[in-house]
């Protein structure tokens, strides 16, 4: 067992579990609280700071600002085709269902549930929608918090009601930044981690590209996006929030993201829908880096990468697939020209498309038109899909599906679970992925290097590189 132990306030009781389906019919009733914290209530700490040395956390962290969550007052789970939209009725009844105060209605404040979506319509990972008991929020306008409890029974549901019984959010506060303050120096590694084979060796992953360029070739699809795993056990039992700090620190323009054991960095924003306004970033086509590279060296592969032939067809594909999709729900969409995004363990071609939502369709409704996307999927759809399951060996699990939050009203924000691993239990072995497009004229040896170096944020996360190869600051 890893660092602290779960969070739950004393007295609280044991989170309500609910499939999505059966919430959506009778729905639970819970009760939220959203209080502004007062300049400076964080001292000088970062969100991430605050789940150091805990597990049962959830995060939504980028450039510093977001999301940071501990325990569950409610999880909803759904698999199968319809889980998305099941989690989407089921979270639409709680609210209606609920009691609210929230005083800044802002992005985040108020009611808001955080969820992780399986990639594949036949997984046997659960989808689930999940309600932290705590949430610390942070944006440019300042800092909050909500905390969830369950509802009183009778009185009438919605935001004019009044709040149960609520944790005093200054007390609370002062208590999470005590416990973040004693808890162990996240630095340094004390044993070696263990990196094991996953679903397929190196040499079988290389012959499943192989088999994929065949079928394509032969005419089956244009563009197809396979995936492998490892297994990392780190060397000293490494508590969730730990991780999620490392990730942080180093990959910070990314979305440092978990929920139920799923976490990573991902550059890839799904979605961010925001008063009817969409975001979405696509993401394709890659040139590998080392942290040690010089300016010129990075310029060097910058221009190598705008100039490929290849990786631009596979940019051009998701793109295209991106606003497709997004065109019969949204009154305008618009794509600017693609440009370069630099991480510290890749670069990308990326197009960040814009748009006004039609009608009232929600963030959920929307992640479900998008996914899966041609830059986790391929081109077309189905056809890839098809290839995956056939070639890739594994169950994906929630890595590359949706990752995110929706708060009550239907917007939020929704990445793609890239850069990413899975954790069984806290503290132990972490299932890492990495994947790539593949192009009928892909190169095996080059498609795996580029894996290698997708995994590297969580391996360097779990202590599974040599320090100069982490990104670590
Ligand atoms: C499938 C992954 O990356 C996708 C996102 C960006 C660039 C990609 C590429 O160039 O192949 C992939 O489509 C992954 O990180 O596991």
């Amino acid at each position: 067992m890893s660092g602290a132990a779960p969070f739950r306030r004393p007295g609280t009781p044991r989170p309500l579990t609910l499939a999505a389906a059966e919430a959506a019919a009778r729905p639970p009733r819970l009760s939220f609280l959203t209080t502004a914290l007062p300049p400076g209530a964080l001292d000088g700490a970062e969100l991430l700071d605050l789940l150091t040395g805990r597990d049962d956390v959830v995060s939504w962290v980028h450039e510093g600002r977001g999301l940071v969550g501990l325990g569950r007052a409610l999880v909803l789970g759904a698999r199968g085709a319809g889980r998305i939209e099941e989690l989407r009725r089921a979270w639409r009844a709680t609210v209606y269902a609920s009691w609210w105060r929230d005083p800044l209605v802002r992005p985040g404040t108020g009611p808001v549930a955080v969820g992780t979506i399986a990639f594949s319509d036949r997984s046997a990972a659960e989808s689930v929608l999940l309600v932290p008991e705590v949430i610390v929020g942070a944006d440019e306008s300042g800092a909050w918090m909500t905390t969830a409890v369950r509802a009183p029974v009778g009185g009438a549901p919605g935001a004019g009601g009044a709040p149960a019984e609520h944790p005093d959010h200054g007390a609370l506060l002062a208590e999470l930044l005590e416990t973040a303050s004693a808890a162990p120096e996240a630095g340094a590694d004390r044993g070696r981690a263990l990196v094991e084979l996953g679903a397929l060796d190196e040499a079988d992953w290389r012959a499943a590209v192989d088999v994929t360029r065949e079928r394509m070739r032969a005419g089956e699809a244009r563009k197809v996006v396979l995936a492998r795993d490892v297994l990392v056990t780190p060397g000293q039992a490494l508590p969730t929030g730990t991780i999620l700090g490392r990730l942080g620190r180093a990959y910070p323009s990314c979305w440092t993201f978990a929920v139920d054991g799923m976490l990573g960095a991902s550059p890839e924003m799904l979605l961010r829908l925001a008063g009817r306004r969409l975001t979405s970033r696509v993401l394709a086509g890659t040139a590998r880096r080392h942290p040690s590279d010089t300016p010129s060296r990075t310029a060097e592969l910058a221009a190598w990468l705008e100039g490929s032939e290849k990786n631009n067809r596979e940019h051009a594909l998701a793109r295209a697939s991106a606003i497709e999709a997004l065109m019969p729900l949204c009154s305008v969409v618009e794509a600017p020209e693609r440009f370069l995004l630099e991480l510290p363990n890749v670069l990308h071609l990326a197009s960040d498309i814009t748009g006004v939502v039609a009608g009232d369709t929600g963030a959920l409704s929307l992640v479900g038109a998008l996914h899966p996307t041609a830059a986790v999927c391929g081109t077309p759809r189905g056809a890839a899909g098809r290839i995956i399951e056939e070639v890739e060996g594994m169950d994906r699990g929630r890595y590359a599906g949706p990752v995110g939050w929706v708060d009550w009203h239907g917007e939020g924000e929704w990445c793609i679970a890239l850069r990413s691993g899975s954790i069984a239990a806290p503290g132990g072995p972490v299932r890492v992925f990495g994947g790539g497009g593949i192009m009928p004229d892909s190169d095996p040896d080059d498609e795996l290097a580029e894996t290698r170096a997708k995994m590297r944020p969580m391996l360097g996360a779990l202590g599974a590189l040599p320090i100069a190869e982490t990104g670590r600051k």
